[in-house]
């Protein structure tokens, strides 16, 4: 079945993109796999679908699958080429839209300079939220927000819980090139702690207003950034009192600016500005059978 797609990245997170405001989206997880398999398809972190709205008081849906086939609540990365491609296609004439995602409704504007900028909805910090089998687990406080105790790759890991509509463990580490991303990540993503499993970010703090960033995502591994790890990552920081309200994170693939004004405890949006571009335009084929289970013959 051969299908139009539009390949985008976000601060080097990227995206095989799929208009189907004209047509049903009918993939299944297997055929989404195969589109973001990078040997056998065309290679994406996730693959993001563009619907028409099914609400009044929204101008777009949008669906967002992890690169092994998953279909997630929230894509910060992909909220902001999600609005450029609608903006670069014309599919609206508003320079501001509101999105409906399976966790809520978020808001990207076109900045003059390019950049997309994002209200991402209110931060979540229950564990209830994530979720987090929290009974039993040592914890502390840390100025408002709560470190929780997890054992992964053979260490004690202290960590932040945030939720953005998805699920981020967020840890501080004294240098993120240091840090044992591909050993801790996917120990703490499929731990049993974590029913809908976890995105798990390494935050280097630089400043009060700066900070280097590593996250291993759920559904997809390490990616040269991650929207929504940022968010939770600066979120948490600020929450730990080690960040003011605005924060430059640098993520390997790029530089995402942060802001949170939560100061009075009252709940607050945070917000996600960084870039956006389309990268190239396909056609592909995919298979009736998407991409064979791992480990199948592929011969
Ligand atoms: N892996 C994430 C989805 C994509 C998030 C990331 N690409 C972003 O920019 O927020 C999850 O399973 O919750």
């Amino acid at each position: 079945m051969k299908i139009h797609f539009t390949k985008m990245q976000g601060a080097g997170n990227d995206f095989v993109v799929l208009d189907c405001t004209r047509s049903a989206f009918h993939l299944n997880a297997d055929q989404i796999r195969f589109l973001g398999d990078r040997h056998m398809g065309v290679g994406a972190d996730q693959i993001l679908v563009v619907e028409k709205a099914s609400r009044p008081d929204t101008d777009f849906r949008y669906r967002i699958f992890n690169q092994d086939g998953g279909e997630v609540e929230q894509c910060g990365n992909g909220a902001r080429c999600f609005a450029k491609f609608v903006f670069e296609k014309g599919l609206t004439d508003k320079r501001s839209i509101r999105v409906e995602t399976m966790k809520g409704v978020i808001e990207p504007r076109l900045c003059d300079d390019g950049r997309v900028r994002v209200n991402m909805g209110l931060p979540r910090f229950e564990p209830e939220e994530l979720p987090f089998l929290c009974q039993g687990v040592s914890h502390l406080s840390r100025g408002t927000d709560t470190l929780w105790e997890v054992r992964a790759g053979g260490q004690d890991c202290w960590v932040s819980l945030v939720s953005m509509g998805n699920p981020h463990a967020v840890m501080v580490v004294g240098d993120v090139d240091e840090a044992r991303v591909s050993e801790i990540g996917p120990d703490l993503e499929n731990s049993p702690l974590f029913p809908r499993r976890v995105n798990v970010g390494f935050l280097q703090p630089l400043s009060r207003s700066s900070a280097r960033l590593r996250v291993w995502e759920r559904g997809a591994g390490e990616t040269l950034a991650c929207g929504t790890g940022a968010c939770a990552a600066a979120v948490a920081g600020m929450r730990r009192g080690l960040f003011d309200s605005a924060v430059e994170i640098q993520a390997r693939g790029g530089r995402l600016l942060i802001e949170w004004q939560a100061a009075d405890g009252e709940p607050r949006p945070v917000y996600l500005t960084g870039p956006a571009a389309i990268v190239f335009e396909g056609e592909v084929d995919i298979p009736e059978g998407g991409l064979p289970a791992k480990g199948a013959n592929h011969v």
